[in-house]
């Protein structure tokens, strides 16, 4: 029986599990899948200390895992399966990364770490979707992970000892099997069972619904619902494929007596009453801001740094320190810990590792200055929302009264500091995106990079990181580039890092094999795009690169909701858009570019890369 009816929609499809793992192979035919198994040879050897989180690095195992398997195959025999699945399964506590034990002692070292704590189990899954033409392997990966909390008793050292005797611990994260004689260890557990087991069943089905049946806008009550639909649901799968977005069609309304509801339906009686009304996310929806607000006032505030350094606080001396009211203090704090940015215990508040990793404002991975960027500048600029919408234009001249031809120039470059206010903002949510950004694509086969508008450097070095061959040039204005100096990381990688300052719609462009523009041409015009690709295709030699790196909504492949969002804000903000990967894919080849190709890969950019004829 296939309860979620994507299941089904797979089973016309070539679907191998590059995992060797029984539990995996377990719990998919469980829930009804076809599929081969092809083990992974990918070793698990990436550097744990160059990703930004634990799940970080689990999906990127997995992606790599599941890359390794498609590439083989399609090499073997020139037929790559259609989908791939690849999966990590990591154990992390306190910072530390958790594999599979090596020995006896190194399951005792874990268990010990283990023992009468809270830990989480992550497993990343990527989904390899493969296509080939004309022998040319495509591949687009589609990533995400499941987080599971899980809590050991206390154990006795000779407990742990007569389990690791037991054989069991060899083969599994964190060295236990929570689904065997491990379950002994467990007290308790928050979350799926299945991911700790090596498998996050639930999220992989909702995710493959995501892909093959994007949500319409009425769906997201059944979202929220949580709930997988019932067996009879979707009898015939292409029923719901086929949903018109605008009216429904008959077939669709089956399953959403809501959808019934409108003015316009025959059907009156089945109207909702106040007693059977839906659970609604609009009034979540409604409230959103308020809760950005109120991160923005406690980034502004400085409350996260502050509790880094002096926490656990109490209400009383953060209101102190913070030069605010107790009453209002007491409701920001409130507000962060309901939303798991702060922990509230009887010592006081302290930072979760949310907060620790995203809010300080000097973490390596700071977006403390984009949330007072958000404040600071972009909230003046969505009050005129409505106007945005009526004219189809940027709202700098209502908001801030000021006229813009060039969106940065104009509008951040003219002020110290409101420059370096943007530049940190930037550098912030680059360097979070720019390891993916970086490994989307093999570009081992590039010696020399050149980003335009590279800001900071931030991606600029995480590329250097990646490829200790690659010579990486960044291209920005002026006086981008006599800041950029600020942001310098130290390390090795500084050699390969070079600035060059100027205006890629003036001035020549450096020379590369691979050109990148990273979040880039959003900002512009069709006019100014066609523009700039045109230079980059004179410059760039047969067979050199293209990179671009943006959002890409629609194309039916992925939940698009960030990339709507980021594509309204360039509304507001600048005078471009998002575009998709069929857009993309004309303007490229518009301009000399072939062969292109796209990684789905994160939620600040996803990638396309192409490559001149
Ligand atoms: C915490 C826990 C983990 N596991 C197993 O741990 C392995 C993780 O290793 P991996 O590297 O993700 O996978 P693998 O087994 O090496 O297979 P592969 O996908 O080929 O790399 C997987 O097996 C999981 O089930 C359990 O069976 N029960 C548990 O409670």
């Amino acid at each position: 029986m296939v309860l979620y009816p994507v299941i089904r929609k797979l089973l016309e499809k070539r679907v191998v599990l590059a995992s060797a793992s029984p539990r995996r192979q377990e719990i998919l035919s469980n829930a009804g899948l076809r599929f081969e198994v092809v083990p992974s040879r990918f070793t698990e050897k990436l550097s744990k200390a160059s990703f930004p989180t634990p799940y970080a690095y689990a999906m990127e195992t997995a992606k790599q895992k599941a890359l390794e398997v498609a590439r083989r195959m399609h090499q073997k025999d020139l037929r790559a399966p259609d989908i791939v699945i690849g999966a990590d399964t990591i154990v992390a506590l306190e910072g530390l990364i958790l594999e599979k034990p090596v020995d006896k002692a190194d399951a005792h070292k874990m268990l010990s770490r283990l023992n009468g704590k809270e830990h989480s189990v992550f497993t990343g899954v990527a989904i390899v979707h493969c296509s080939s033409q004309g022998g040319k392997l495509d591949m687009d990966v589609w990533e995400f992970y499941e987080e599971t909390r899980v809590r050991f008793s206390q154990l006795s050292e000779e407990l742990l000892w007569e389990y690791i005797h037991s054989g069991e611990p060899m083969d599994k994260a964190g060295g236990y099997g929570i689904q065997a004689l491990g379950g002994m260890l467990v007290e308790s557990i928050h979350g799926d069972f299945l991911n700790v087991v090596g498998f996050p069943l639930n999220r992989f089905c909702k995710k493959l619904a995501e892909l093959f049946y994007p949500p319409r806008p009425e769906d997201l009550q059944r979202e929220k619902q949580d709930s997988i639909p019932a067996v009879d649901t979707f009898d015939n799968p292409s029923d719901v494929e086929g949903l018109g977005s605008s009216q429904g069609g008959a077939q669709g309304v089956r399953d959403r007596p809501w959808a019934e509801g409108g003015k316009d339906t025959k059907d009156a009686g089945r109207r909702p009453t106040v007693e059977s009304l839906p659970p609604t996310p609009v009034v979540e929806l409604i409230d959103g801001y308020k809760v950005s607000k109120a991160l923005f006032t406690a980034c502004k505030m400085k409350v996260f740094d502050l509790l880094r350094d002096e926490g656990p606080l109490s209400t009383v001396d953060i209101a102190r320190k913070i030069d605010a009211s107790e009453c209002g203090t007491g409701h920001l704090l409130d507000i962060c810990v309901a939303f798991g940015l702060l922990d509230k215990t009887d010592r006081g508040y302290s930072n979760t590792d949310l907060a620790s990793l995203y809010l300080l404002s000097d973490g390596e991975y700071s977006l403390h200055s984009l949330a007072v960027h958000n404040n600071n500048h972009s909230w003046h600029l969505y009050n005129h929302l409505e106007s945005a919408i009526r004219e189809g234009a940027n709202q700098h001249q209502r908001a801030l009264q000021i006229t813009v031809d060039d969106p940065f120039q104009d509008s951040f470059y003219r002020n110290k500091e409101k420059k370096l206010q943007f530049m940190r903002a930037m550098h912030g949510l680059i360097n979070v995106a720019a390891r993916q950004a970086a490994t989307a694509f093999d570009l081992s086969r590039f010696s020399s990079a050149c980003d335009l508008g590279g800001c900071t450097g931030a991606l600029a070095y995480q590329l250097a990181r990646q490829y200790p061959g690659l010579k990486v040039t960044v291209f920005d204005l002026p006086e981008v580039v006599e800041d950029a100096v600020y942001f310098q990381p130290g390390g090795p990688q500084t050699g390969q890092v070079s600035f060059v300052p100027g205006d890629f719609f003036r001035d020549s462009l450096p020379e590369a094999d691979l050109y990148i523009v990273c979040r880039i041409l959003h900002d512009w015009s069709d006019d100014k795009v066609h523009q700039l690709l045109s230079r980059i295709s004179s410059s760039c030699k047969p067979g050199g690169g293209l990179l671009v790196l943006e959002m890409l909504p629609g194309e039916d492949k992925r939940e698009a909701r960030a990339a709507v969002v980021q594509s309204l804000n360039m509304l507001v903000q600048t005078l471009g858009r998002e575009r998709t990967l069929s857009e993309y894919r004309s303007l490229l080849q518009a301009h000399g570019f072939a062969d292109v190709r796209a990684a789905y890969v994160g939620s600040i950019v996803d990638a396309v890369l192409a490559t001149r004829v």
